[in-house]
């Protein structure tokens, strides 16, 4: 049997935007906005792992747990991984992740219950996340040329001849713990 937590990493320090998980999109926080996300996805063991008091307060008023999140794993250099890493060692009953992005607010209950189902059908997967289609041809610059990135130029595809590029949107990140445990979010299988 499956035990599925979603973990949302909000640390307090964000660059960009000054304390932008505590923003708010249509009256509610990010923070907020993620957490109703994953409670109208029937997902009921939702933690906001954070290094700041304001956003772990936010978390409380809608019922979700806390883990303080340490130094490390909330600075700006840090990957999600590792605060992924951190959130399975004080869960050992854990077997998969859904990470939450805060920075997708939009995102669908239905989106996120159907990603779920496809974890395990129509077999189990070690991962899935959340990814647009795009049939935009792009290039890249590199020692002052100009190449090419997922086409050739002599044989340029037509949105029909081919199923196109996935672009990660950020959205949501599941895992199995086996392969949060072996240093990863994703993987291919
Ligand atoms: C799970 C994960 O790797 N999250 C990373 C995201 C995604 O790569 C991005 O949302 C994909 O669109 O990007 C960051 O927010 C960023 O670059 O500032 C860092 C964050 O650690």
């Amino acid at each position: 049997l499956q035990n599925t937590a979603v973990l949302i990493l909000a640390r307090g320090g964000s660059k960009g935007v000054r304390l932008k998980n505590f923003q708010t999109v249509g009256g509610i926080s990010l923070v907020g906005r993620s957490i109703l996300n994953a409670r109208n996805a029937y997902l009921e063991d939702i933690t906001v792992s954070t290094d700041h008091p304001l956003i772990a307060l936010e978390a409380l008023k809608y019922n979700a747990r806390i883990l303080i999140r340490s130094y490390i794993t909330a600075t700006d250099w840090a990957p999600s991984i590792w605060g992924v890493e951190e959130f399975i060692e004080t869960r050992p009953d854990v077997t998969v992740v859904v990470l939450l992005q805060v920075t997708s607010p939009l995102l669908k209950a239905k989106h996120l219950n159907l990603a779920l189902k496809k974890l395990h059908f129509p077999k189990a997967f070690d991962c899935i996340f959340s990814v647009t289609r795009s049939y935009k041809l792009r290039w890249t610059f590199r020692n002052e040329t100009m190449y090419p990135v997922n086409f050739n130029v002599q044989k340029r595809p037509r949105r029909q001849d081919w199923s196109g590029d996935f672009i990660e949107t950020g959205s949501f990140y599941i895992a199995r713990r086996k392969l949060i445990e072996s240093g990863y979010l994703q993987n291919n299988k």
